[in-house]
């Protein structure tokens, strides 16, 4: 498939495709964007969208950006400080976790409120690490409780976090406000970029560059694509590339499987993910990513129907694909990723939403709080099978159910043949517990249905849009527990180990209120995941 565009698509309904082409093109889409033209989504979503689309041109004004990071990259490492850890949620830590893997540069970052995980991070080579706090909002609570444990590390440890905390916020926001007041460093970001569209603003640039990407090049490689996609073409990579996904939905085929051709893959369609979930899984409508891993995973290599398949990175290794909707998409990271913004604004206009909100996600925040406010009813197992208790959402789980295996059997019972999905949601450690990733191979092989993956609490700011907001197709495995010690969020009523049992409850209860079958899994032991992969897989 290999051509030198950065965008090569294959429309399954092709005349569909070319009138949709036809429109965009006519419409001068494409330069109205680069024009920041807040109309293009309809009179609805024209308030937000007004004040959402400096990321059009980041390529060129995060240029004065990078001296002040380099300036504090070398004072860092003048003190010898050369680990970076990057604590943010969704669109304040995918775009440079993914920068830095492309670019081979290590970076630490810290996204769950497990206790455990949080606790191997802090504990690791406190002594050389500089940490960057990042939020657009400067409220979000995952963000906010880290800062406040690594803060409370660091004056244990007789280290002043001013000369170790480094802040990218919202001018204005209570996160600037408080970081001000004790002189750490800030990098305010431009307010008029949102949090998935950021990846070439302070968020994605700030971390990268401490930890030593070059970020030149990474400019340098968005900015040479601009004119071609600021171009109103039917060659234009991002009008294709949003014109495939929108019309390929519009016609039911609503999941987007992507695979990485790179081994090891470097993270790059969870950020996708985020991107295309939030932007479009809402109003009961949207396109659901699949990060399935590589090209030859399950789903990939036995797509559904209603399945469109892109494979990103090099061609050698991309399939060819000769039928059905299918992408293949190539460029340097920078390029790559104002592609697919470009190309996600685009399939919001098709397909009349507001790529820039992301309504749900709100929702399972605020069940998530009335949890810990204790405002909610506890959530009581169903029943407990040896070392596991299992928990349901919505009515659904017959009545006489007394093992993991006959829940799971009955949950994927519940699968539409044709349209359904499933989404394996793990609110346990990253690291210690990657076993636990085996399930969505298995489970894709066992139901022959599309199945996703997400760690938790990072799914939440992610696809946690769509399962809520999108189509209701989906059913829901959450997997949690598997705790080693709570942690204590200093200063705050709650643990982290609280925190994170509120984030299911409250998730699952939103899904159920809404008719989406949740089956949880709480599993005692870390040991016991192991066992788990038998009853499920
Ligand atoms: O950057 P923050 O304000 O902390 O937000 C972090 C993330 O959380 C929110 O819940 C949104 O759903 C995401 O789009 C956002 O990227």
């Amino acid at each position: 498939m290999r051509t030198e565009a950065p965008v090569q698509v294959i429309p399954g309904d092709r005349p569909a495709f070319d009138a949709a082409m036809h429109d965009l093109v006519q419409d001068r889409v494409a330069g109205r964007l680069f024009a920041r033209d807040h109309t293009l989504w309809g009179p609805a979503a024209e308030s937000e969208a007004s004040k959402r689309l400096a990321w059009v041109d980041l390529a060129r004004t995060s240029r004065a950006i990078v001296e002040p990071i380099a300036a504090r990259r070398q004072a860092l490492q003048a003190d010898g400080i050369d680990r970076i850890v990057l604590c943010g949620m969704g669109g304040s830590s995918l775009a440079p976790e993914v920068i830095c893997a492309d670019a081979g540069v290590d970076l630490v970052v810290l996204d769950s409120s497990h206790p455990d995980a949080v606790r191997d991070v802090i504990d690791t080579d406190l002594a050389r690490t500089a940490v960057v706090i990042a939020s657009k909002s400067g409220g979000t609570v995952e963000t906010d409780s880290q800062r406040r444990a690594y803060e409370q590390a660091f004056i244990d440890a007789d280290i002043d976090p001013a000369t170790r905390m480094i802040v990218v916020t919202d001018p204005g926001s209570p996160l600037d406000e408080f970081a001000t007041e004790r002189g750490w460093t800030v990098f305010r970001a431009d307010p008029e970029v949102g949090g998935r569209y950021s990846a070439l603003s302070a968020f994605g640039l700030v971390p990268s560059g401490l930890a030593g990407v070059d970020l030149e090049v990474l400019l340098d490689d968005a900015a040479a694509l601009v004119p071609v996609l600021q171009d109103d073409v039917p060659s234009n990579p991002g009008l294709q590339l949003g014109a495939l996904m929108a019309v390929a939905a519009r016609e039911g085929v609503d999941k987007m499987v992507l695979g990485d051709t790179r081994t090891p893959s470097v993270g790059f369609a969870a950020w996708v993910e985020q991107l295309v979930a939030e932007s479009t899984g809402k109003d009961g409508t949207g396109i659901l990513p699949i990060d399935v891993g590589s090209t030859s995973a399950p789903n990939f290599v036995d797509a559904t129907n209603d399945s469109m398949l892109v494979s990103c990175g090099p061609a050698e290794g991309a399939p060819d694909a000769s039928s059905g909707w299918s992408a293949h998409v190539d460029a340097p990271m920078g390029a790559q990723m104002l592609v697919w913004e470009v190309a996600t604004a685009v399939a919001g206009r098709l397909l009349g939403i507001n790529p820039f909100d992301q309504p749900d996600v709100e929702s399972a925040k605020d069940a998530a709080r009335a949890m810990l406010d204790g405002d909610t009813e506890t959530w009581t197992p169903d029943f407990v099978d040896g070392d596991v208790q299992v928990f349901t959402a919505g009515d659904w789980l017959p009545d006489g159910t007394s093992t993991v295996a006959e829940a799971v059997r009955a949950l994927l019972g519940r699968l539409d043949d044709e349209h359904g999905y499933l989404a394996v949601q793990a609110y346990l450690d990253r690291d210690r517990d990657a076993v636990v990733t085996d399930l969505r191979d298995a489970l894709a092989r066992r139901t022959s249905r599309p199945v996703s993956f997400g760690w938790a609490p990072r799914f939440l700011h992610s696809t946690g849009q769509y399962h809520k907001g999108g189509p209701a197709q989906g059913v829901y495995l959450q997997v949690t527990g598997a705790q080693t010690q709570d942690l204590a969020v200093p200063d705050r009523p709650f643990t982290f180990g609280e925190f994170i049992g509120a984030q299911a409850a409250g998730d699952a209860h939103v899904l159920g209120s809404r008719g989406r079958p949740v089956l949880r899994l709480h599993v005692g032991k870390p040991e016991g995941l192991a066992t788990l992969r038998e009853d499920v897989g």
